[in-house]
């Protein structure tokens, strides 16, 4: 590769960037170009990336920074390579944007510090390594219904204010507190508002020294937020490859990827697909997604929070991420609307692992018990509308009783939510948590208040709730 060839702009269309080079000089598609120029008396520099190269020496590019007051005629450098960021344990306790430069307002990294390319490629097949053990968050309805996968990937789905980032943020805290191990967390065109709250939450749980934060939110070009998970996970490349470390790999919101490429495809003038969504979706999606794994150096386990446009989880960008995933654990409105936080939907759940050579007999049979019950409640629902429950047979009276205790006793505390709910937060170890729906399911709670069973812990709780409401 050759660097510092230079072109000349010669288009500027928001941030699509159309450069001329002269014949044989033409960069490569995904080298960084780098533009110098003048705005309102400020020095500034573009940094583009090659997207296309047409005919005439011209290639199109798509900028990572805003493209106002850049002149036609600007002088553009091919830098010879794909954009490079920090790697390294300088980047733990920083906060980056896309192209990882820090924007914590800390002493910058000293100049000695490893730069590495973000587009590289997936582990080999022969690397990868999957893994079948469970790894406990404390939220009881996650652990029981989509047990996470120690060095896989999750999912939390859901549609717009349900209550994914709440949940994102309940996980730091339990799992990076726990973990122990280095945790790297992408923002993904979401507000900065969170990020700063995200940022704010691990100063307090200690964490954020052994943290890095990547940050491409709303207010950025589509190009830096299409880029922030590649930053991210170049980063925790590095812990995982060089350092053989279990890194915990945080990104929200990975359909704001999506949406930032389908922003990107159009400027670019590529034909929409299915939807309107980027002809290259599947692959976009498949390089980002293979690179997130666990190999024999060491495991990637990684969550990942998916907005639901119109709460359509057949949406191409939804259903697309589905097909990656060990575990999905889906948000629904519903269930918000009753109150019942997480509001995670049982019977749309579910779990690789949740197989009972893996987690066992007692934990699947519980959780098998618990979905036939509210799937026999979802049933019965409409007669106990028109009827009242105590119309019902008594089996199926027993059933309804049990299906609306074990809803509740979904509902849990968060550390992250005590100002939504002004509770203490509840982490619950999942021999605890499998021990209260059983209790459930066998009728030990069937002489008890339903209330008592809303926003607890353990199921000892649930006693003490309902000896203070007599
Ligand atoms: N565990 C919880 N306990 C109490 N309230 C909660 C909980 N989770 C969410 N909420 C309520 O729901 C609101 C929205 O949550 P959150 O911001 O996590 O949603 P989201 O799905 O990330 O939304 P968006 O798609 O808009 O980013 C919170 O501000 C809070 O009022």
């Amino acid at each position: 590769m050759t660097t510092g060839n230079k072109g000349s702009v010669i288009q500027i269309v928001g941030p699509i960037i159309d450069i001329r080079f002269e014949q044989g000089e033409i960069p490569e598609i995904r080298n960084a170009i780098e533009i110098a120029h003048g705005y309102n008396g400020r020095k500034l520099r573009v940094l583009a990336e090659v997207a296309m190269q047409t005919e005439g020496g011209i290639v199109r590019c798509v900028s990572m920074q805003p493209t106002d007051g850049l002149p036609r005629g600007a002088e553009a450098v091919d830098t010879g390579h794909p954009i490079e960021v920090p790697i390294g344990k300088e980047t733990l306790g920083r906060l980056f944007n896309a192209l990882g430069e820090t924007i914590d307002n800390l002493p910058p990294l000293p100049d000695k510090v490893e730069r590495q390319h973000i587009r590289g490629n997936p582990p080999l097949f022969q690397d990868i390594d999957p893994q079948d053990n469970v790894h406990e968050t404390g939220i009881k309805v996650i652990d029981l219904i989509s047990p996470y996968v120690k060095g896989g990937k999750t999912g939390l789905f859901g549609g717009a204010g349900v209550g994914k980032t709440v949940i994102i943020m309940e996980l730091i805290h339990n799992m990076a507190k726990h973990h122990g191990g280095i945790s790297v967390f992408a923002g993904v065109g979401e507000r900065t508002r969170e990020g700063n709250d995200l940022w704010l939450e691990m100063q307090e749980s200690g964490v954020l020294d052994k943290t890095a934060l990547v940050f491409g939110q709303m207010g950025e070009v589509p190009g830096a937020r299409m880029i922030t998970p590649l930053t991210a996970l170049t980063q925790a490349e590095y812990f995982r490859d060089r350092e053989h470390q279990d890194v915990l790999f945080f990104m929200d919101n990975v359909f704001r990827f999506v949406q930032a490429g389908s922003e990107v495809s159009t400027l670019l003038g590529r034909m929409p697909s299915a939807v309107g969504y980027q002809p290259t979706l599947g692959a976009e999606m498949g390089r980002l997604e293979e690179r997130i794994t666990s190999t024999r150096s060491g495991y990637i386990t990684s969550i990942q929070a998916v907005f639901v446009p119109a709460d359509d989880i057949t949406d191409p960008a939804a259903a697309i991420t589905f097909s990656h995933l060990d575990a999905s654990t889906v948000l629904s409105r519903d269930i918000a609307a009753l109150g019942i936080y997480p509001a995670v939907d049982p019977l749309q759940s579910s779990s690789r692992i949740l197989d009972v050579s893996i987690v066992g007999k007692e934990h699947y049979e519980t959780a098998r018990e618990v979905k036939r019950i509210l799937q026999r409640y979802n049933e019965l629902k409409d007669i106990v509308a028109i009827l009242g429950v105590s119309e019902l047979p008594k089996e199926d009276e027993l059933t309804v009783n049990r299906a609306r205790k074990i809803q509740r006793f979904f509902s849990q505390p968060f550390t992250v939510a005590e100002r939504f709910t002004g509770l203490p937060g509840r982490y619950v170890k999942l021999p605890d948590t499998i021990k209260g729906f059983q209790a459930i399911i066998n009728g030990d709670g069937d002489n008890l208040p339903e209330q008592a069973f809303y926003n607890i812990g353990t199921i000892d709780e649930a006693y003490e709730k309902a000896k203070k409401m007599q």
